[in-house]
């Protein structure tokens, strides 16, 4: 699908969506529960992937009026009576790889064009070392991925610098695993506040993982645990409100976004890149609303280490600001539904944007935005970022636009309903 955006100004209050991160989480630690109610899950591609991955493994779950009722497998998951696809979804596939493990049998993976050129290899290693018979097809580290049961738990090193997704993974599986296990991470662990949400979600459940960061990360995870999570309301999601909070700091205008609650999410850093960029920003932590007041922007370092969903964001926010701004530590974020780093280059030259790309950084200089005929490479936070630049420049057509059902099904009907000038063009 095609949109066509033109010169906008923006105004008015929003709801932000509820997590897609959080809600993976709590469908899938639900379905390895006993019974379990979600409250306001994120109901987009990618966590319904995750639904129908858990009725594979043996969890019945059923929407009733928003909300996720779920009879779980009670830490038990059975072999797929067929292949599970994952789609578009990274988190489902490397969270449904672990789980799986656990199941007396075989259970494939599979996704889409883009899931299939994802890495997955360091996940496939580590659980090979916890006794899995686990295998890429293609033998890559890619999918499809061939999960064979047999977790046991053991003394294992992962490498933390690609995706913090195998480390979630084997935190949600492990606690069921036959014997103990002890995670230590290798390098810096990138996205690490994702692993923290993690955590912080077994633990909800009654999980018990020990944090030792005495000497490196290690996560203690002891043997044959049981997950009791009962009933969960997802916070909402600072990376999808990102956008609206941004579009707002570009144009100059005044937004209010509610349903921002403090969480472990590292995407609410995007409030104090907006202060540090020059928007006026204030967080009611309390009722969870932000206001941003649109400011002439300028450029800032920002180190992506923990942040990689905010890239696409801030890249746009940076080709609007005066004078420079570094995107660095990021090479994680080439990994993504697309190469992230590439893709934003590309695009934003098409703009008129000065942008220089380097394996793990972005350095942009802020200019005069032109409208142009954009791709969105399939993925839906280049396509978000790229309709808040061309609400600047006007006169923009952006491609595979659909891809916002990943995580923000409601994105267009709602960033027009404050203002923005969007026309679909076809489907
Ligand atoms: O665990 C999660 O929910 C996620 C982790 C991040 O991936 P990486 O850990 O691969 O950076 C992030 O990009 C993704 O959108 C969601
Ligand atoms: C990369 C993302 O998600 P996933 O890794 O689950 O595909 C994302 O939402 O930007």
């Amino acid at each position: 699908m095609r949109v066509s955006v033109d010169v906008s100004n923006i105004g008015g209050e929003l709801n932000a969506p509820t997590s897609k991160s959080y809600t993976h989480r709590a469908i899938t630690i639900g379905a390895l529960s006993c019974e379990c109610i979600v409250r306001k899950p994120l109901l987009s591609a990618d966590t319904l992937a995750t639904v129908a991955a858990c009725e594979k493994l043996g969890a019945k779950i059923e929407k009733v009026n928003g909300d996720l009722h779920i009879i779980g497998m009670k830490g038990k998951p059975g072999v797929p009576d067929d292949v599970i696809d994952v789609k578009n979804s990274g988190t489902t596939l490397r969270l449904m790889t672990a789980i799986s493990s656990l199941a007396n049998g075989a259970t494939v993976l599979t996704g889409d064009s883009s899931i299939r050129g994802r890495p997955n290899q360091p996940l496939l290693d580590v659980l090979n070392r916890l006794n899995v018979d686990v295998f890429s097809t293609r033998n890559n580290g890619c999918a499809p991925i061939v999960v064979r049961g047999g977790l046991k738990g053991s003394a294992a090193e992962i490498d933390g610098s690609m995706s913090s997704q195998f480390i979630s993974a084997l935190l949600m599986a492990c606690p069921l695993a036959t014997e103990d296990t002890i995670l230590s991470i290798k390098g810096e662990l990138k996205s690490r506040p994702y692993v923290d949400i993690t955590v912080e979600m077994l633990q909800e459940a009654g999980v018990k993982i020990l944090v030792d960061e005495s000497n490196g990360i290690k996560f203690i995870i002891p043997a044959n645990q049981q997950y009791d999570l009962k009933d969960y309301t997802v916070p909402g999601d600072f990376s999808s409100a990102s956008y609206l909070l941004a579009a707002a700091a570009m144009l100059g205008s005044c937004i209010t976004v509610h349903n921002l609650f403090p969480s472990k999410q590292g995407d609410s850093e995007i409030i104090n890149v907006l202060r540090l960029m020059g928007a006026e920003v204030q967080w009611d932590a309390q009722q969870g609303v932000v206001t941003v007041e649109g400011k002439q922007l300028k450029g800032i370092n920002f180190d992506a280490g923990a942040t990689p969903d905010l890239v696409p964001t801030v890249a746009v926010l940076a080709a609007v600001a005066d004078g420079v701004t570094v995107i660095g530590n990021a090479k994680h974020v080439r990994y993504k539904e697309t190469d992230r780093l590439h893709a934003m280059a590309v695009e934003l030259s098409k703009m008129g944007i000065m942008i220089k790309e380097e394996p793990d950084s972005l350095t942009i200089t802020g200019g005069k935005l032109a409208g142009a005929d954009l791709h969105g490479w399939h993925d839906h936070r280049i396509v978000m970022a790229l309709t808040l630049a061309a609400m600047v420049a006007g006169k923009t057509t952006i491609d595979t636009a659909d891809s916002v059902s990943i995580s923000y099904p409601k994105f267009f009907e709602e960033i027009s309903s404050i203002g923005a000038k969007i026309e679909m063009l076809d489907e």
